[in-house]
């Protein structure tokens, strides 16, 4: 397995440019399932693991794709007849997958995809999903690993969800742009990523409003063209960046960053003592000689994203004094927390909450990353530690970050990726240079 090798100590300074988010990205690319007529073109689309993943779910419904993966740019044909069934070796792959739910629901009236079950970061049920489809007068059915869901034709409906889950709200509303009627949904997910989708959606010729707020109106339409589209920029690696340049005391314009995008994140890096300035080509982001502590908890946007989480808790062990991190949105987030403590970390872990002793020179070490984000973590940590840090387990790094350690190298950092095929004795020979 690769890894990745950090020497601490610099500070980072220049531009990185951001990607098209992973998280509009996989629901926009579901989405294209509903054109039955016309070629879907997107674009500043993302080269990441978990595309690829969506890529072949995609190919496996027969929908016909191509990829230009020098201009990030795909183009997609939903209009043959499709497949209507996405196996285990998929959904095991990647939970997102279970967005394609709700395009083949609407385009075919049936769908079976395997149940997707929990991951690293908790158990994630899809039951929000699953009642809302319900409403819409779809039959539900899980039967051996499988969802079968089918109708003689849905029906729009009031929905009203229990929480703002963000893949609820997804699969519903496209469930619901060809369905017989009107759906509204209550108490939806805002986050920009949703945005973005109701947006990709209303050019396919869908009926979405409200989008970004907290209900959404779908009027169903008779069909749905393929268009062209944009991805919106990355805000959780726009937000990683910014601190990694908040804790190495650094100066980095963070091309294409969206402030009003990260407003949670911005404003509690501002109160740590960080400094932004809004530039023409993006957001520059200064770090201060000596952060300051302070108090997060996660919330559904526009609350401070759990997708920032660990990221966060690097800037709260910088900071000299105590800050309390909280983790409202999924049960099991911290376990990046312990792979810390190999690097010197002092806190207590008090349920969902984490008691954060900054200020600590943090330590390198042999760390394995657990998560997406907590890999994002562990490397930032490893840039202000005192030695080496190696960081295993990339396949979580990989599926939502694009050439992680080429944009820190560029940036300043002591940094090296190394692949299997380099020995274990080379590794050292880094580490002893
Ligand atoms: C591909 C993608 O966009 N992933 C994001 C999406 O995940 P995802 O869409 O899975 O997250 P949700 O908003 O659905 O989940 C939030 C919480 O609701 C719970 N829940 C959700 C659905 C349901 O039917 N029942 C239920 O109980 C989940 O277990 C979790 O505790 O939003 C999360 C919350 O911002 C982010 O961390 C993920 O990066
Ligand atoms: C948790 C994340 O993704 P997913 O929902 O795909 O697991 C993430 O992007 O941080």
């Amino acid at each position: 397995m690769d890894k990745i090798i950090v020497n601490g100590g610099q500070t980072l300074n220049g531009t990185v440019e951001v990607e098209g988010a992973k998280n509009a990205a996989l629901p926009i690319l579901a989405a294209t399932i509903l054109a039955s007529k016309g070629k879907n073109h997107l674009s500043n689309v993302p080269l990441l693991s978990d595309i690829y993943t969506m890529k072949e779910v995609l190919n496996y419904l027969n929908v016909d794709i191509s990829f230009d993966e020098k201009n990030k740019e795909m183009t997609l044909d939903a209009t043959s007849e499709l497949n209507e069934e996405t196996p285990f070796e998929y959904m095991s792959k990647m939970r997102a997958s279970i967005v394609v739910m709700g395009p083949l629901l609407a385009r075919n009236s049936y769908a079976k995809v395997a149940l997707p079950g929990g991951c690293a970061i908790g158990t994630r049920p899809i039951d929000l999903h699953l009642k809302g489809f319900e409403a819409m007068g779809v039959e539900v059915h899980i039967r051996n690993g499988y969802i079968e869901a089918s109708a003689e034709k849905l029906k729009g409906a009031h929905i009203y969800l229990d929480f703002p889950s963000v893949g609820a709200t997804q699969n519903i509303m496209m469930a619901a742009t060809l369905a017989e009627g009107t759906t509204t949904i209550e108490n939806v997910a805002r986050e920009p990523e949703i945005v973005d989708l109701a947006n990709f959606l209303n050019r396919m010729g869908a009926k979405v409003v409200g989008a970004g707020t907290e209900s959404i109106r779908i009027e169903g339409v008779k069909e749905l063209t393929g268009t062209d589209h944009m991805i919106i920029p990355d805000r959780i690696e726009s937000g990683t960046f910014m601190v990694a340049a908040a804790v190495t005391k650094g100066n980095v314009l963070i091309k294409n960053a969206v402030s009003e995008h990260n407003k949670p994140l911005i404003s509690k890096l501002k109160e740590m003592g960080v400094m932004f300035e809004e530039e023409q080509e993006g957001l520059r982001v200064l770090g201060p000689a000596q952060l300051l502590p302070t108090d997060v908890k996660t919330m559904p946007h526009p609350g401070f994203p759990t997708d920032m989480q660990a990221q966060m808790t690097i800037a709260q062990l910088n900071a000299k004094g105590t800050s309390v991190m909280r983790e409202t949105v999924f049960e099991n987030r911290f376990m990046h927390m312990e792979e810390l403590r190999k690097m010197n970390a002092e806190f207590k872990v008090d349920g969902q909450s984490l008691m954060i002793s900054g200020g600590t020179q943090l330590q390198g070490a042999e760390v394995a990353s657990s998560d997406l984000r907590a890999s994002a973590a562990l490397i930032i940590a490893g840039l202000v530690s005192k030695g080496y840090t190696r960081v295993t387990n990339l396949n979580h790094l990989d599926r939502g970050y694009y050439k992680f350690h080429e944009k820190l190298k560029q940036l300043g950092a002591d940094i090296e990726r190394v692949s299997e095929e380099v020995t274990s004795k080379t590794t050292d020979a880094i580490v002893a240079e």
